[in-house]
C-alpha cells in the first residue's frame, strides 16, 4: 500500500527582461547551492499569485504587479522515501514596477547615465566615509555649484 502524501504547494518566478533571465542562488536550505527562480511556500489563505510576488520581492526586492504574471505551468515533484510532494506552480514576468535591478562593479559605473551629484560623492560612498553636502542645479543635468565635506558624526551640527 503506497502512504497518502502530504502536498506542499510552491512558487517558482522567472522574470525575464529580453534573453536575460534574473536568477537566484540559493545559500541555504531546500535547494542550496543551486541558481534558481525565486519562489517558496505558498500561505495558509494564500492565492499561489499573491505568494510568487511575495517570494520575489523578499527574495531579490523586485517587485512586479499582480497583472505582469504569466503562468505557465503546474509541476509536481516526487521524491522516493519522502511522504510529501511538491506542487510548484511556475510563472514568468516580463515587467519591473519601478526599478529593474543590476549589479556593476564597483570600477564600472554608468555615471553617464547616472545623476550629475553622484560622480563626486561616491568616492565617499565606496570608501564607506561619512559626509555631508549640498547641490545647486542649473538644470537637472547641470550643477552649478556644490561642496562635500567628510565628516565623523552625521549628528553634529554643522
Ligand atoms: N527549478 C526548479 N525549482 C524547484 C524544483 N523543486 C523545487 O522545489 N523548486 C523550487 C520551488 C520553490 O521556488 C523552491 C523551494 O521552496 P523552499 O521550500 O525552499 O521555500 P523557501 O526556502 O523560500 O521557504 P519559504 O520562504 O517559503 O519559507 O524551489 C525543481 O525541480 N526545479
Amino acid at each position: 500500500m503506497t502512504a497518502e502524501l502530504t502536498r506542499r504547494v510552491l512558487t517558482l518566478l522567472f522574470v525575464r527582461e529580453g534573453d536575460r533571465l534574473l536568477l537566484g542562488y540559493k545559500k541555504n536550505g531546500f535547494g542550496k547551492g543551486k541558481w534558481n527562480g525565486f519562489g517558496g511556500k505558498v500561505k495558509d489563505g494564500e492565492t499561489v499569485e499573491a505568494a510568487a510576488i511575495r517570494e520575489l520581492e523578499e527574495e531579490s526586492g523586485v517587485i512586479v504587479s499582480y497583472t505582469s504574471l504569466k503562468k505557465l505551468a503546474k509541476m509536481e515533484m516526487e521524491f522516493e522515501g519522502w511522504n510529501e510532494l511538491l506542487e510548484i506552480h511556475l510563472f514568468t514576468t516580463h515587467t519591473f514596477c519601478e526599478m529593474r535591478p543590476k549589479w556593476f562593479h564597483i570600477t564600472d559605473l554608468p555615471f553617464s547615465e547616472m545623476w550629475a551629484d553622484d560622480s563626486h560623492w561616491f568616492p565617499f560612498l565606496l570608501a564607506e566615509k561619512k559626509f555631508i553636502a549640498k547641490f545647486q542645479f542649473r538644470d537637472m543635468e547641470t550643477i552649478s555649484s556644490f561642496f562635500i565635506k567628510l565628516v565623523d558624526d552625521l549628528n553634529a551640527p554643522s
